[in-house]
């Protein structure tokens, strides 16, 4: 029987925006295998360059004492209940112990910032070619598991299941995205657009892929690649996303966001995000405290690649009445 907290989420599935931020090794098979929301599959006698190909993580032999371990980042962070550790497929080259650790982190760390680990399933054995259940008894909200493998192998799947707990000051009531092209946001400009087109960046959904994004080629002088966007409706932006899912060797080191209200000076701009540090495949968001703004810049240091901008606000109401005429106008 499988346990009741299996009908949870899977709170680090890539379905809901979990990452694999980190692991030491991957020789033999991508650690990215071990989120994804399909149950794993297997061809025999199917040979890569590295070796046989397998749905999962998997790490070479070690030949020197120690163990394997891989970071994820919990797509939707919360309380975990239960995880599964899957060795389907996995026999011969399973790992013998896993141990799962978990911890909370605010803002956007690299892996190597993350600290405070706490055990959540102590050192237990496993056998290959197996979903292994492992009840959680956490009593706070976590937003990252660590999986150690002890020494070494592959794991066709780690499934976190467990209660989402959404950080409350990035929910704002009653807010549109003044920067969507559905609202009627478009892009006025941008310095590059060599692999992906900037209108990517304001479209409806999260992207599936990389391809889904805006993307630049690589900057070789001293400047950055930016890119502005007249909003659906003259706004005060509340919460800025800036999402580089599926950027991993590509995304922008930093980012800025600025504004200005072209109905007082176009020629103006004030910082609406200053300059932050980004990491790779990661959906940011902050609040920001914004003035009125017509249009938004966005850039990016130096280049690379982003998947999705949202200027989440609330639009004035002049920008209301805008909307309203404009719609009339060409609606009739
Ligand atoms: N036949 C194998 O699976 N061998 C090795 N693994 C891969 N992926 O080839 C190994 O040593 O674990």
């Amino acid at each position: 029987m499988r346990p009741t907290w299996t009908r949870l989420p899977d709170l680090a599935s890539r379905a809901v925006g979990g990452s694999v931020v980190w692991a030491d090794d991957e020789l033999f098979a991508e650690r990215e295998n071990l989120i994804a929301h399909a149950e794993p599959e297997f061809r025999p006698r199917t040979f890569g360059h590295k070796g046989q190909v397998y749905d999962g993580w998997e790490t070479r032999r070690r030949r020197e004492p120690g163990d394997d371990r891989a970071i994820v980042r919990l797509g939707l962070p919360g309380v975990i209940r239960g995880v599964v550790v899957d060795t389907a497929f996995f026999k011969g080259n399973h790992p013998p112990f896993a141990t799962v650790e978990a911890t909370r982190a605010t803002g956007y760390p690299s892996p190597a910032e993350l600290s405070g680990w706490e055990v959540v399933v102590p050192r237990s054995p496993l056998g290959g070619d197996r979903k292994h259940y492992f009840d959680v008894s956490a009593r706070r909200r976590h937003t990252h598991v660590r999986l150690t493998i002890h020494p070494d192998g592959g794991v066709a799947r780690l499934r976190v299941f467990g209660e989402p707990v959404p950080d409350p000051d990035l929910l704002v009531p009653g807010a549109v995205d003044l920067a969507a092209l559905e609202n009627g946001a478009s892009v006025t400009g941008c310095s590059d657009m060599f692999f992906g087109s900037p209108n990517n960046l304001i479209a409806p959904g999260r992207a599936a892929v990389m391809g889904d994004g805006w993307e630049t080629a690589r900057r070789r002088d001293d400047g950055n690649d930016w890119v502005e966007i007249r909003l659906a409706a003259p706004g005060e932006v509340r919460l800025a996303e800036l999402d580089t899912s599926h950027f991993k060797g590509n995304a922008p080191g930093w980012a800025a966001v600025r504004g200005s209200d072209a109905r007082v000076d176009p020629d103006t701009w004030f910082d609406v995000l200053p300059r932050t540090r980004l990491q790779p495949d990661t959906r940011h968001r902050f609040r920001v405290s914004g003035r009125e703004i017509t249009h938004a810049r966005l850039d990016i240091y130096p280049d690379g690649g982003m998947a999705r901008l949202r200027l989440i606000g609330a639009l004035t109401p002049d920008g209301e009445a805008e909307l309203v005429r404009r719609h009339r106008r060409l609606s009739d």
